[in-house]
Formats: structure tokens, sequence, C-alpha cells
């Protein structure tokens, strides 16, 4: 049985965050272990408050974990303050577990997830140990400082981040303003390059699609998939997730974590070579 681990904030509403991330791997198979970050109180109308986790506490759950446990991928979510980010970075760098990052920054009801100060943490202790880095357009901005809006600017923004240290870029297109298809990018350090291409679904019921395709991601590389087979994986879990949505809450609803095992193979990604 592979051990994943998600280090990330707890959503109350169960659709993203901890919630999310523990649904995805149960459903994946892999027996799913957490390091909660932050509470937020929080449903499908937004986040109405977060406590943050004293980081000593933080780090205890860590160790608590690597005493034991032997882990085959571990992601981050939520990491909240700079604090934060460099108690996990301090633990993290004498780790050789591969590492994917979802670097959150901004709930979908705009509440801040990521204080301002962190930014620059997460730049530079905690990118440069991932194997895989997932931002959505939004967060590649941030951390690039420039604007991402077409392919151009997606495969510069995807060369800096390259330049972190990290392996593997996937930058995610949910928030591009294609009305039929949801397409993300992916880049490795050896210079290839490709898209994933689904159809865009038309729903409001989104919420916690990036902890789930993230949590996806680390539940197949830790099941030893190669990066590649990985993320394509991951992007169908996301697909099927959103395509067969449940309508729980009024705001944006989750996404469905069932539908993978009832539908894999009716899912189709179609895969075009970047050059
Ligand atoms: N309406 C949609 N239909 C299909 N896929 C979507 C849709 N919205 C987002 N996705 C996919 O969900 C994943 C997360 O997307 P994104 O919205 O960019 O990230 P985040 O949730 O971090 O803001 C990506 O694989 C993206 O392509
Ligand atoms: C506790 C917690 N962690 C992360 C998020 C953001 O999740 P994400 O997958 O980016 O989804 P949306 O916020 O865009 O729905 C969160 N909301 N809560």
């Amino acid at each position: 049985m592979h051990i994943v681990t998600t280090i990330a904030g707890s959503d109350s509403g169960g659709g993203a965050g901890i919630q999310a991330d523990l649904k995805t791997f149960q459903e994946l198979n892999v027996f799913g272990t957490s390091v909660i970050t932050a509470l937020t109180a929080q449903n499908t109308l937004g986040v109405s408050d977060v406590l943050p986790i004293d980081t000593i506490f933080i780090e205890k759950q860590f160790h608590a974990l690597l005493e034991d446990f032997s882990i085959s991928a571990l992601k981050t979510g939520m990491l909240f303050s700079s604090e934060i980010i460099q108690a996990i970075a301090n633990i993290m760098a004498d780790l050789d577990i591969p590492l994917i990052i979802d670097p959150v920054m901004i709930a979908k009801g705009g509440e801040s997830l990521l204080q301002q100060q962190a930014i620059e943490a997460m730049r530079y202790y905690l990118l440069p140990l991932a194997t895989v880095i997932t931002p959505n357009i939004p967060e590649a901005e941030v951390l690039t400082g420039k604007k991402v809006d077409d392919i151009a600017s997606i495969q510069q923004a995807a060369q800096t981040l390259l330049q972190l240290g990290t392996r593997c870029v996937v930058i995610k297109g949910g928030h591009l303003t294609d009305e039929n298809f949801a397409t993300d990018y992916v880049f490795f350090k050896d210079g290839r390059a490709f898209s994933m291409q689904t159809t865009r679904i038309a729903t409001k019921n989104t919420h916690g699609t990036g902890c789930t395709f993230s949590a996806a991601l680390a539940a197949f590389i830790g099941r030893e998939l190669p990066i590649d087979s990985a993320v394509v994986e991951a992007k169908k879990f996301i697909q099927l997730a959103i395509t067969h949505d449940l309508s729980i809450g009024n705001g944006h609803g989750p996404t469905n974590h069932f539908a993978y095992r009832k539908y894999k193979d009716s899912c189709e990604v179609t895969i075009h070579e970047l050059s």
C-alpha cells in the first residue's frame, strides 16, 4: 500500500483542502495521511474565517508521520504564512520524496489563503524543493510577476518557474477564457512540453478543482507512475469529477470525487506536443 501525505488546510465544507485530498487519495487506492496547516470555516458560499495552526504543532504532525511511515509522495496546498512555509521547507529539505506543490493563494470567493508576505518564502524556500508545481493562471502571474494569458506567456512563465529547480510545471488553464476547452500546459526541465485538453464543462460546481487535481497527481506519482502519465491521469480524474457534479450547497459546489472510479474509461484527454 502506497502512503501519500497532504500538507494543507482543512475545508469544513469538504470540497477543497485536506478533505478533498484525502477523498481523492482513497479513490485512487493510496493510504492518505495529513499535516494540517490551518483550519478554515468554509462552505460552498465562501471562507468566513481562518485559524492557522502553530508551527511547532505542524512540525510535530510532520515528524509523527516521518517517524512511522514510508511516504511515497507528498503534496502541499494551503500554507497560509511564511512561518509555516519555512517550517515545512526545513523538514522537506532533508527528505528524498516526490513533492507536488499546489501554490494555493486565493479561494474561489476571493478570500486570501496565503498572506502577501508569504509569497517570497514560497518562491525561495519551497518551490526549489518541488518535483511538480501546479499553479493556476493567477498564481503563475503572482509567482512570475508577469501577465499570463496566452501560449507565449504561459511558456515564458513555465520557464521562469522551471529555473527555480523543479522538474515539471503544470500551468492549469481553468481561468483562461476559452469557452469550449479546459487546457492545462505541462513543461519539463528536459525541454519536453505538451498540453492536455478536455471539454470545458458549464457548471458553477468547481470548488476544490485545484486541490483535487494536485491530490490525484500526488496519488499517481506515489503509485510510481511516470510524471507525464500521472498528469494525464490526474486530468482525467478532475475532468470526470467536474462532469458528474453533485450539486451540494448553495454556492460553488464541490466536485464529484467518486466519478473516476465509475467512469474512468470514458474520459478523453487530447494531448498536443508543444515545440
Ligand atoms: N469548467 C471546467 N471544465 C473542465 N475542466 C475544468 C473547468 N474548470 C477548471 N477545470 C480544470 O480543473 C483543474 C483545476 O483548474 P483551475 O481552475 O485552473 O485551478 P484552481 O482550482 O487551482 O483555480 C484544471 O485541470 C482545469 O483545466
Ligand atoms: C482549505 C482550503 N484549501 C484550498 C482551497 C482552494 O482550493 P482550490 O482547489 O484552489 O479551489 P477553489 O477555492 O478555487 O474552489 C480552499 N478553498 N480551502
